[in-house]
C-alpha cells in the first residue's frame, strides 16, 4: 500500500519468514532503495536494501546518516554487505570476503565522514579504527559458512574504498594491491567508520563480483551489469549466510573479546 501523505512511500510485506514494512527512496540501479523493518526468527532487524554513495553526489554525512539513526533506534550490531572487485589473486568471482579491515582512501584525501565538529553524543573525537570489524562476529560468520558447506567460497581480507564512479585503471589497481587491498569498491567504509565511532559492532561481507585486472595484456573489461549479474547469482547464498548468522548471533557470549 502506498501512503501519498507520508514523506516516504511504504507498504507492508511478508516474505520467507520476514515480516515488516518497506519504505522507498531513489538510489543507483541494483539498489532497491527500500528500508525494511522486520523480524528474522525472533530478532527485530532493520534492512537497507540499497545505500547512498559518494559518487551519486551525496555528502558523507548523508551517506552515513542512516547509521546514526539506527544507533538512536537502539541497534547494537550492523552487518554491511557490498559488491567489490577482487585484487587478491587467490579470489574467484562469486567468493564472499569477510572484511577483516579496510583502507579509507577517500579519507586520506579529506573525504571523511567524521570531519567537522565532533558530536560527543555519538563518540569521541579520535576514535580507534584498528578493530572496526569485530573479531568475534567475523569468527561466527566463518564458522557458519563452514557449517553451511560454503567454506570454499568464503575468505577473509582487506577492503579498499575508492570514491568511484569509474572502475580502476590498471596502474591504480596495481597500487591498491601493493598497498595491501584484497578487494576494491566504492562504499561501506564511511558507514563502518561512523558505526565504529558510535560504538556499534560491525560485520562486513563483500561479494567478489569481478576480478580486477592487474595486467595490461588482459582483455576483460569490468562493467556494472556484470556486478549485478554475479550479485543476483549469489543472492541466495548470501541470504542464507546472513539469516543463519542473525539466528545464531545469541551464541556470541562476549562480543567484546576482541
Ligand atoms: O559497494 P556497492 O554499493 O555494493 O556496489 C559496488 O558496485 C557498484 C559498481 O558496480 C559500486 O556502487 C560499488 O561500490
Ligand atoms: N572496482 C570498484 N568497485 C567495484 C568493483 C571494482 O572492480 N566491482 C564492484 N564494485
Amino acid at each position: 500500500m502506498q501512503d501519498e501523505q507520508s514523506y516516504l512511500p511504504w507498504e507492508e510485506f511478508e516474505f520467507d519468514g520476514i515480516y515488516g514494512l518497506l519504505y522507498y527512496t531513489q538510489v543507483v540501479p541494483g539498489h532497491d532503495g527500500r528500508l525494511v523493518f522486520g523480524y528474522v526468527k525472533d530478532k527485530s532487524c532493520v534492512f537497507m536494501q540499497g545505500r547512498f554513495h559518494l559518487y551519486e553526489g551525496y555528502s558523507l554525512c548523508q551517506v552515513t546518516f542512516p547509521v546514526r539513526v539506527f544507533k538512536l533506534m537502539g541497534v547494537e550490531t550492523i552487518i554491511v554487505t557490498n559488491a567489490s572487485g577482487g585484487l587478491c589473486q587467490d579470489f574467484k568471482v562469486g567468493d564472499i570476503m569477510v572484511i577483516k579491515d579496510h583502507i579509507n582512501l577517500p579519507g586520506f584525501a579529506g573525504q571523511h565522514p567524521l570531519c567537522g565538529p565532533n558530536d560527543e553524543r555519538f563518540g569521541i573525537r579520535f576514535p580507534c579504527m584498528s578493530d572496526a570489524y569485530n573479531k568475534v562476529l567475523r569468527k561466527l560468520a566463518l564458522d557458519i559458512s563452514m557449517e553451511l558447506g560454503y567454506s570454499n567460497f568464503v575468505r577473509e581480507g582487506v577492503y579498499c574504498m575508492v570514491s568511484g564512479p569509474n572502475f580502476e585503471t590498471i596502474a591504480e589497481a596495481r597500487m591498491l594491491h601493493v598497498l595491501g587491498s584484497d578487494s576494491v569498491g566504492m562504499s561501506t567504509v564511511p558507514e563502518v567508520t561512523v558505526a565504529k565511532h558510535c560504538g556499534l559492532h560491525v560485520l562486513g561481507l563483500s561479494l567478489i563480483t569481478n576480478k580486477v585486472s592487474l595486467d595490461y595484456s588482459r582483455e576483460e573489461k569490468v562493467n556494472h551489469e556484470e556486478v549485478l549479474q554475479i550479485s543476483k547469482m549469489r543472492a541466495e547464498m548470501l541470504q542464507k549466510v546472513l539469516t543463519t548468522f542473525i539466528a545464531h548471533s545469541h551464541q556470541v557470549e562476549d562480543i567484546n573479546s576482541n
